[in-house]
């Protein structure tokens, strides 16, 4: 599905972006990953694409500073010639209680989260306008853009405006061949959360109100995100996926 195009994911060491990184190698695409901190689990996700017979770079950098932005699409396009697909995945999830949450959390859940989705998806839309042939653009926003969580009132905003962010950049880009969509994943276990649902009780209360009765792996966002990214969405622009088993529907 992606035979040939190069892909770009930011926050692609560990999770739902290493998974999708290998589902867009395992459907021909060459990658390239962004991470912030994990040397080790980067260069493993290299190799592991690398095994699949596709091309792959990882290329550190912290996504709030706009410059990172920048520096992926650069380096991305002086190893693969061009920019086909950005998958704007990296975020951060510090749960905190509201009534002294720190500012500097807030500040830095926003600027990773939220500016850094805002930078990547700006870098990524103005190298494919400069290609002029188009591109698919996939923000990983969440549930949590729809719904509330008691200590992610720091986090709950920037994934409603990531879901925004794609909306307004459908528009903005449409004319230029462009789509934006983003994915809505519910609870998938990975290092995010590893620490909150450490606590059973909380784990199996979540499991619960999931009707497919079970939790998400970083493989349920890979197909998804594969589609959104692929040209089997050719008419699909400003949509948003919900990947969660079904949690969103569950009233009762
Ligand atoms: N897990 C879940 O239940 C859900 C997750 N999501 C979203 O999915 C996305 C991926 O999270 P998930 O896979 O769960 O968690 P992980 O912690 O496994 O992955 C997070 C990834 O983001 C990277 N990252 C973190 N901060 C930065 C930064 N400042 N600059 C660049 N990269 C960074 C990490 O790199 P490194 O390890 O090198 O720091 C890592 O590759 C997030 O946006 C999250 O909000 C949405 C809904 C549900
Ligand atoms: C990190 C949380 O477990 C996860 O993040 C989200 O976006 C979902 O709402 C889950 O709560």
């Amino acid at each position: 599905m992606l035979e040939g195009k190069t892909v770009l994911i930011t926050g692609a060491s560990t999770g739902i972006g290493r998974a999708a990184a290998i589902g867009a190698a395992q459907h021909g695409a060459d990658v390239a990953i962004n991470y912030a901190n994990s040397d080790g689990p980067a260069a493993s996700c290299v190799a592991e694409i690398e095994a699949l017979g596709q091309r792959a770079i990882a290329v550190k950098g912290d996504v709030a500073d706009p410059q990172t932005a920048q520096d992926f699409v650069a380096r991305a396009v002086d190893a693969f010639g061009k920019v086909d697909v950005m998958v704007s995945n990296a975020g951060i999830c510090p749960f905190h209680a509201f009534l002294d949450m720190p500012v500097d959390v807030v500040e830095r859940t926003f600027k990773v989260n939220l500016h850094g989705a805002y930078f990547m998806v700006q870098a990524a839309a103005q190298q494919m306008v400069k290609q002029g042939h188009g591109g698919s653009i996939v923000a990983v926003s969440s549930i949590s853009a729809l719904v509330g969580g008691e200590f992610q009132t720091h986090y709950t905003p920037t994934k409603a405006g990531v879901h925004s962010l794609m909306q307004s950049t459908a528009i903005a880009l449409g004319r230029h061949g462009i789509r934006c969509n983003s994915v809505l994943p519910g609870t998938i276990l990975t290092e995010i959360n590893k620490d909150d649902l450490a606590d059973i009780e909380k784990r199996e209360y979540m499991e619960k109100r999931v009707p497919l009765g079970r939790l998400g792996a970083p493989d349920d966002l890979a197909g998804p995100i594969v589609f959104l990214a692929s040209d089997m969405a050719a008419y699909v622009t400003g949509a948003a996926l919900l990947v969660d088993g079904g949690m969103y529907v569950n009233l009762q």
